[in-house]
């Protein structure tokens, strides 16, 4: 039987991907089988070739060692941009159930699969949709990543009561340091930690 994570942020570009990274490295490390999602990134470059390719996929792919990039990542947007905007500009409704179905595929060869939302946890899929309506439609524990910088406590607590709000489990949440010298770390750390109701999983230092 495969565990299953669904990994959300306290905003875009705070490090779930590279949380994701870090979190696969360790259950393979444990000798676990592992598979990355991402299932829905907007944001692309375009080949020579034509084909268009997301910076998540090719780092969670590099991760995990998948080879089907059409399965782990079923909705691929050209620009940078919000899902709901990007999936209407592209005329493509996000299907939940298809996604599902490549989840349940992904799980029949892993241990553990981690999915990779886009955006926070209110990130839109369409006009009437949500990146925590995908989580809970995939019934999966959450994990957060918690992008260690000034404000990132308000967006943690809110995040968390909003996980708490879906009924999905809140698994725990990572700690990750974007900012080189955040003044008193070790004090947000301690906050987050008294006020957010799972563990800390991992702490990831900034990499400059
Ligand atoms: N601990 C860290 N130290 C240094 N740089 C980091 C760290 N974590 C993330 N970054 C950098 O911050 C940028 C954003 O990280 P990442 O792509 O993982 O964010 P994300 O939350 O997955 O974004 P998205 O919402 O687009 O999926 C990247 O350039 C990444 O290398
Ligand atoms: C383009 C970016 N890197 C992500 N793929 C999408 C972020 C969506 C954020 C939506 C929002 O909360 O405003
Ligand atoms: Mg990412």
């Amino acid at each position: 039987m495969s565990s299953g994570y669904f990994l959300t942020g306290t905003d875009t570009e705070i490090g779930k991907t590279y949380s994701a990274v870090r979190l696969l490295q360790r259950w393979r490390a444990q000798g676990k089988r592992v598979a990355a999602m991402k299932p829905v990134a907007s944001g692309c470059e375009v080949l020579a070739d034509g084909r268009w390719v997301n910076d998540d996929v090719e780092r969670l792919i590099a991760a995990t060692g998948q080879t089907d990039r059409d399965a782990m990542n079923p909705y691929r947007f050209l620009p940078p941009v919000s899902p709901h905007i990007a999936a209407r500009e592209a005329n493509v409704a996000i299907d939940f159930s298809l996604i599902a179905s490549r989840y349940v595929r992904l799980a029949e060869e892993a241990d553990v699969v981690l999915v990779e939302g886009a955006g926070g946890w209110l990130a839109p899929l369409s006009d009437t949709t949500f990146m925590a309506d995908l989580a809970r439609h995939l019934g999966l524990p959450v994990i957060l990543v918690v992008g260690m910088r000034l404000g990132a406590i308000n967006h943690a607590l809110l995040t968390a009561r909003a996980i708490l709000d879906s009924g999905l489990p809140f698994a725990g949440w990572v700690a990750n340091r974007v900012v080189p010298d955040q003044p008193f770390y070790a004090e947000n750390l301690a906050t987050l930690k008294a006020h957010l109701p799972a563990p800390l999983l991992l702490e990831l230092p900034y990499q400059p």
